[in-house]
């Protein structure tokens, strides 16, 4: 068989583990249940034309393990299913059926939806498994196992995912050392494929050429495998709404308000043995990016109490900024707890290992390094040049590593520069205030402001003494310059000329 032959021959010893592992996970599916009961799950992707010539091979090997193979593989059994859609690139249904006639798949098409389509084929067909080329990363993961049973709500068979731990690098290094057919449009810079309407050749691999017509690397040439979906324009658009918690972003939308929070993760500024500097810091930051910051919270160095915080303010906020926490200590527990709040585990990434042990060459503890652990499935690494180690990005959810403000400065200017044109954070309209002071009580101002705030609902109009006995400080905050000169004017107007004294 030639793709175990390859991948034998090959000396890329990462590429033979991931073949072994998806071979094995194959052959188990093989022996539990018979032929007649899996299906296999085909669209021309470059996911799924792996996971062919992995059924391929895999099937040979079972076969030749029951000593009923007589040498060479002639027929390929298993069904094939391949949901047709109106909106599919022709270039994909062309790979799909052209790829079906040269390996002789018995290939079903089907109509209609997944799920309808799905109930259908279980009903007509005694099928109890069907093979599914999705990978760690792809937002259809999460949660999944290698054999993992179909979601509720969903006809009952069990999905078999032999590739759930490949990357994007190992998907190309199978297809190139075995040198198999891919859809063309892969060669032109698309590197994740969807329907015709949501998804365009990925920007990285763009070649910058003057002259008229835009071009595109291959696929195989993305270095960074995380930003394989950054062609899936609309779906996937990295604006706050789709980084948000899936629940359609938040209520502030509507009026243009982003809403952050932040959580410092640290029992020492419990104790009041530190000051929190950071969060002074990231509240500066986030209000002069025009967002508002809803909440700052300091929690214990306790997996649970960062998971009840994240996941109480990741869907009441468009983004949450977490620092503290983050490292290879007992108390290092920002990861887990992230990973908690989204009801997913803590999984080695290969590519955050390589950066670690860049950092910290190879003093890392046991036979992993557990601070390459990361919640799976929804992480995304923002890498920036002046950064040792990426930022990262749980969905809604950016984690900081810094300890400090200055090196809180530095992180916040690369997120800043990275997600410029992604428009995840998107600089809003820019706050804009004025402060007055005044002799007078509170008692004195309480009625009058209280009407004020009434009648500029718009505005922030707040109040705070730096002493007892000192001055009463008056704040406006919003985003209408003139609004916010009214209200000064409004309030002026209530008392005495010479009440109120701007501060500058
Ligand atoms: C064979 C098959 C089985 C699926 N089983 C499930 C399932 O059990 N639960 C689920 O939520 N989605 C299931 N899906 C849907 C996928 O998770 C996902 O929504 C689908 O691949 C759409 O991806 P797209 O939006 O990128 O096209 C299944 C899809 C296929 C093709
Ligand atoms: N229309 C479809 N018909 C049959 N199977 C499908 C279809 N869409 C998705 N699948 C299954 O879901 C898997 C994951 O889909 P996904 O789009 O992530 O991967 P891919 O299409 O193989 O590659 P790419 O990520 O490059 O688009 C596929 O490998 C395939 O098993
Ligand atoms: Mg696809």
């Amino acid at each position: 068989m030639e793709i175990d032959k390859a991948i034998g021959e090959s000396d890329d010893r990462r590429l033979k583990t991931k073949y072994n592992n998806a071979i094995y996970v194959i052959k188990r599916a093989l022996a539990l249940y018979s032929i007649e009961e899996v299906a296999f799950s085909f669209n021309g992707g470059k996911d799924s034309t792996v996971l062919l010539h992995l059924l391929r091979a895999g099937y040979f090997l079972h076969k030749m393990e029951q000593k009923c193979s007589n040498g060479g593989l002639t027929s390929f059994p298993i069904r094939t299913i391949y949901f047709e859609n109106s909106s599919a690139f022709p270039e994909i249904n062309s790979f799909t059926y052209d790829t079906a006639s040269s390996y002789g798949l018995q290939l079903d098409i089907i109509s209609s939806d997944f799920k309808s389509g799905l109930e259908k084929l279980l009903k007509a067909n005694p099928i109890r498994a069907i093979f599914l080329g999705v990978r760690i990363g792809d937002p259809t993961a999460v949660g999944q196992e290698q054999f993992s049973p179909s979601s509720p709500g969903w006809p009952p068979f069990m999905r078999v995912n032999p590739i759930l731990d490949w990357s994007y690098r190992d998907v190309w290094a199978f297809i190139l050392t075995c040198k198999v057919q891919y859809c063309s449009l892969y060669d032109q810079g698309y590197t994740s494929i969807g329907s015709i309407h949501d998804t365009v050749p990925n920007a990285l691999l763009s070649i910058s050429d003057s002259g008229c017509k835009e071009k595109f690397k291959p696929a195989y040439l993305l270095s960074d495998g995380r930003l394989e979906r950054a062609g899936r324009a609309k779906k996937f658009s990295p604006s706050i709404t789709a980084a948000g918690n899936g629940s359609g972003g938040v209520e502030s939308h509507k009026s243009s308000l982003l809403v952050a929070s932040a959580i410092a993760v640290g029992e020492e500024i419990l104790f009041g043995t530190v000051e929190d500097q950071l969060g002074l810091s990231l509240c500066r930051k986030i209000h002069s990016i025009g967002w508002s910051v809803s909440q700052t919270i300091v929690v214990r160095n306790d997996k649970d109490s960062v998971a009840e915080e994240v996941e109480r303010r990741k869907s009441t906020n468009d983004m949450v900024f977490i620092y503290g926490g983050v490292g290879p200590l007992h108390s290092d527990v920002t990861l887990a707890g992230v990973a908690k709040a989204f009801g997913v585990r803590l999984a080695p990434d290969e590519e955050f290992e390589e950066y670690l042990r860049h950092l910290i060459s190879d003093h890392c503890t046991g036979d992993r390094n557990e601070m390459a652990l990361l919640p799976e499935g929804i992480t995304e690494l923002l890498h920036h040049e002046k950064l040792a180690v990426p930022l990262v990005k749980c969905q809604n959810v950016i984690i900081f590593t810094a300890t400090n403000a200055t090196e809180l400065d530095e992180e916040w200017d690369c997120l800043i520069e990275l997600t410029r044109s992604s428009g995840l954070l998107s600089t809003m309209v820019p706050y804009v205030s004025k402060h007055l002071q005044t002799n007078l009580s509170d008692v004195e101002t309480a009625q009058p402001l209280s009407k004020l705030c009434l009648e500029f609902p718009d505005l922030n109009i707040g109040c705070y003494r730096k002493s007892r006995k000192g001055p009463l400080l008056i704040s406006f905050e919003g985003k209408d310059q003139t609004q916010i000169d009214s209200a000064v004017e409004s309030l002026c107007k209530k008392f005495h000329p010479g009440t109120f004294s701007e501060i500058h």
